[in-house]
């Protein structure tokens, strides 16, 4: 039997960095997603673990006796994870080290760790296929790292049999999961997000799996209810930049400064708790709508603000932000910035008349729009 698992991406409207020092972030889920597939082999002695990258048409194969070498006889638990160790880590590195990665995608080792820690992990050496396809760009702000840790792990919890969905349904339709199956899910893709990212907040992946629209902070998470819709328009620069690398350049600069950066985060904390309300505000007429949309927009400038003061600012965003000035509309860096993507709000009175030019513009700049739904569903599974 095969089992599916799809993540969505999300964007960050407000609190992304601040986030990882303890302030308040404001996250939604978009509709693009992560989808991982998941066929099990026979247990017993020969088989392979395998994993077929159909977006970069990369396959990789561990044979279970090496796996098991490298591992020892790691027997799999569909319980609460722990975390991945420093050896556990050397020795998925040994592993990768027999595999074929083209220069151009090293940055791909850290999700193949984040893999192998997972299956390895929840189905011990057992021999099984995984296939991952994504509409995510990936390294760009969107949070495929998380979506790709979340359908993993809720494709192979599935498959341990550790959660379930009550079925019933057709094998083609998407099913969601109850909360405390969402819960171990994001448990297990926090700590293959770790593997990525080094010290992540768990926003990506909390927003991931449980959809909608989020504030969090410190761990916790509060759903908000946007009464009306959130419309934004993503242009992704084509900058490839690393979360990792990024998050640790923030973190260096707020050893350098702790006063003023933490004011900085304190200040993110304020824009992000504020935003959250802002959301939540219901707005009737044209008049309210306006001034709904106004207050995000001048949030948003203020978190941009904010955010080049942790230095992840890079020329190619600050085209995106004047490009979009000309027609009046806001914008922000998404995730962990230094390239990557960034959002344009687009007030509800413009989408008719706006969206297509600014998106046509920004297109002539070499960058790339998605027109994407704001705050659906997370993770959900189907069984083929
Ligand atoms: N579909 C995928 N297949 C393999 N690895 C992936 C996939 N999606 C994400 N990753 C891993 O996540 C990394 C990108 O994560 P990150 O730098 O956090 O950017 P973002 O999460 O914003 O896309 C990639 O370098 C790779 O290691
Ligand atoms: C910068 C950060 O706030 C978000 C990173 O998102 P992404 O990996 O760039 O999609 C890091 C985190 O919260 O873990
Ligand atoms: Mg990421």
């Amino acid at each position: 039997m095969e089992v599916r698992a799809r993540a969505p991406g999300k964007i960050i409207l407000a609190g992304e960095h601040a986030v990882v020092h303890g302030s308040a972030a404001v996250a939604a889920a978009i509709d693009l997603y992560t989808t991982s597939s998941l066929r099990l082999g026979e247990d017993g002695g020969a088989g392979a673990v395998e994993l077929d990258l159909r977006d970069s048409g990369l396959t990789f194969s561990w044979p279970c006796s090496r796996v098991r070498a490298a591992l020892g006889e790691v027997a799999g638990k569909a319980g609460a994870p722990t975390p991945c160790s420093p050896d556990e880590l050397a020795a998925f590195a040994k592993l990768l080290e027999g595999q074929e990665i083209p220069e151009a995608k090293i940055w791909l080792s850290a999700g193949l760790s984040a893999f192998l820690f997972l299956y390895t992990a929840i189905l011990g050496c057992r021999p099984g296929k995984a296939v991952v396809t994504s509409d995510l760009p990936i390294g760009a702000g969107l949070g495929s790292s998380a979506a790709f840790c979340v359908s993993m792990s809720g494709a192979l919890l599935t498959a341990a049999g550790a959660v379930g969905v009550a079925g019933g349904s057709s094998a083609e339709e998407w099913e969601s999961f109850g909360k405390d199956d969402l819960e171990l899910v994001n448990q297990w893709a926090f700590q293959g997000e770790k593997i990525i990212h080094g010290k992540p907040s768990g926003i990506d992946n909390s927003v991931s799996t449980f959809g909608s629209m989020i504030k969090f902070k410190k761990g916790e998470l509060t759903n908000l209810k946007s009464r009306n819709p959130v419309k934004m328009l993503i242009t992704d620069t084509r900058v490839g930049r690393n979360t990792k690398a990024l998050l640790a350049g923030v973190s260096e600069r707020a050893s350098r400064h702790p006063d003023a950066m933490a004011s900085v985060f304190n200040a993110v904390n304020s824009v992000s708790e504020e935003l959250s309300s802002v959301i939540e505000l219901a707005a009737e007429d044209e008049i309210a709508i306006t001034s709904r949309e106004d207050k995000l927009a001048e949030l948003m400038e203020m978190n941009q603000g904010l955010l080049q003061c942790m230095g992840v600012r890079h020329s190619s965003i600050e085209t995106v932000l004047r490009t979009t000035l000309k027609y009046s509309l806001v914008s922000k860096l998404t995730g962990a910035g230094g390239g990557g993507c960034v959002l344009t709000l687009i007030p509800t009175l413009l989408a008719n008349t706006v969206l297509e030019k600014v998106a046509t513009e920004l297109e002539s700049h070499g960058f790339r729009c998605f027109k994407v739904e704001v705050g659906g569903r997370g993770l959900q599974v189907s069984r083929a």
